[in-house]
């Protein structure tokens, strides 16, 4: 038997999970959520949009695929924490290069396997996302304190923290098997796209599409945007509450004012809605996986879609000039609206998928189609 070192997972309601330590050693608090995503745990872990929160992958089979250094969403892992069932004795792909447990490691992630998930996430479930502590040890006192110790997300802006430090250009376009990433060689439009901790699959998706792309950190002013004479600008994902984010709502205001072409996805979805007068609230448990049913009400399509959010945009609370475009199918939520008078609409799910689905990937079309028109 290979040794094995205890760690534990205490929420804040008391509740423990006796498991082993796939990670680092140390503790990690965060909000615990779950992802009921079968494949891409590398993209979760690097997924900005995950800082400060423990993810819980309901799945019970991870690491089977190992890692490698392509699929990753951003500079480094975000999540504060990994939570599975059963990690895989095993890493066997043509890509990987090491396992998920040394990958953790070598990332400083603190993880627990060999715990109930499908008890842990029926807690979630039924009295909402709750903050946790994951640790290695069994110093349950020391973790419960830990997890009532933290603030939670509301309120806190966190696109501030996981954002770039300086603009910086964007070439890379998908991942092709057997060529890997190239970059764009002629583009025709110039998108300034602003970092709240976005993914780089979204970057990519733009590249492929011809966009020449300046990505800038969350609290460049519009005005420093505008002077870069863009086609259109793009609101990113990203982690905590989107309401404080109080410098993204004012530059979006401006874009929407000057009819600038606007896209936004999930935090950027978020950010466009406050920019409108309407208001965010913090959901239950949120939806977080790669299975979720989203319909275009206008054409009553339904999309199998990517989602990784735990605030959403109040549609009763939508000007009169906003359309509602999409919704959830799960739970009625807004999923998309767009202005009807000015070129801008977001989405509240990923249609960069990784991992995930690509049935809404026609959103960067639109985009696109829209800065043409302009
Ligand atoms: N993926 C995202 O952009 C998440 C947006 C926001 N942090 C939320 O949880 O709702």
């Amino acid at each position: 038997m290979p040794q094995t070192n205890p760690a534990i997972l205490v929420l804040a309601d008391g509740t423990v999970f006796r498991g082993i330590s796939i990670g680092a050693e140390g503790s990690s608090v965060g909000e615990v959520v779950f992802n009921t995503s079968i494949t891409g745990y590398q993209e979760i872990l690097t997924d900005p949009s995950y800082c400060k929160q423990i993810v819980t992958l309901t799945y019970p089979h991870i690491g089977n695929v190992g890692t490698n250094a392509e699929d990753v969403e951003s500079r480094q892992v975000f999540a504060s924490g990994l939570v599975i069932r059963d990690l895989s004795m095993v890493a066997s792909n043509f890509r990987s290069t090491q396992s998920l447990s040394d990958y953790l490691k070598a990332n400083n992630v603190v993880a627990i396997a060999d715990i109930d998930t499908r008890k842990l996430t029926r807690i979630l479930r039924s009295k909402g996302a709750q903050n946790g502590c994951v640790a290695t040890g069994d110093n349950v006192e020391a973790a419960l304190a830990a997890a009532r110790g933290f603030a939670g997300l509301a309120g806190m802006d966190l696109a501030q923290v996981v954002t770039a430090d300086a603009p910086y250009e964007w070439k890379q376009r998908e991942w092709a098997l057997g060529v890997g990433y190239r970059d764009v060689v002629a583009s025709k439009f110039k998108v300034v796209a602003y970092d709240f901790g976005v993914k780089r699959n979204i970057l990519r998706m733009l590249a492929e599409r011809g966009c020449d792309i300046t990505v800038v950190p969350a609290k460049t002013s519009a005005a420093d945007v505008l002077a870069m004479n863009p086609d259109g600008v793009f609101l990113s994902n990203g982690p905590g509450d989107p309401e404080p984010c109080d410098y993204a709502i004012e530059a979006a205001k401006v874009f929407m004012d000057k009819s600038v072409p606007l896209f936004g996805i999930c935090l950027g979805h978020q950010i466009m809605g406050l920019a409108t007068g309407a208001k965010t609230v913090k959901m239950k448990f949120g939806h977080r996986g790669a299975n979720h049913p989203v319909q275009d009400v206008q054409t009553k399509q339904v999309m199998i879609t990517s989602q990784n959010h735990g605030f959403a945009v109040d549609a009763a609370t939508l000007p009169a000039n906003a359309r509602v475009t999409h919704i959830s199918l799960f739970d009625g939520t807004l999923q998309g609206f767009e202005l009807t008078d000015k070129p801008a609409f977001c989405f509240q799910g990923h249609p960069e998928a990784s991992p995930g689905p690509h049935d809404v990937d026609g959103l960067f079309d639109r985009f696109v189609a829209m800065m043409e028109k302009k």
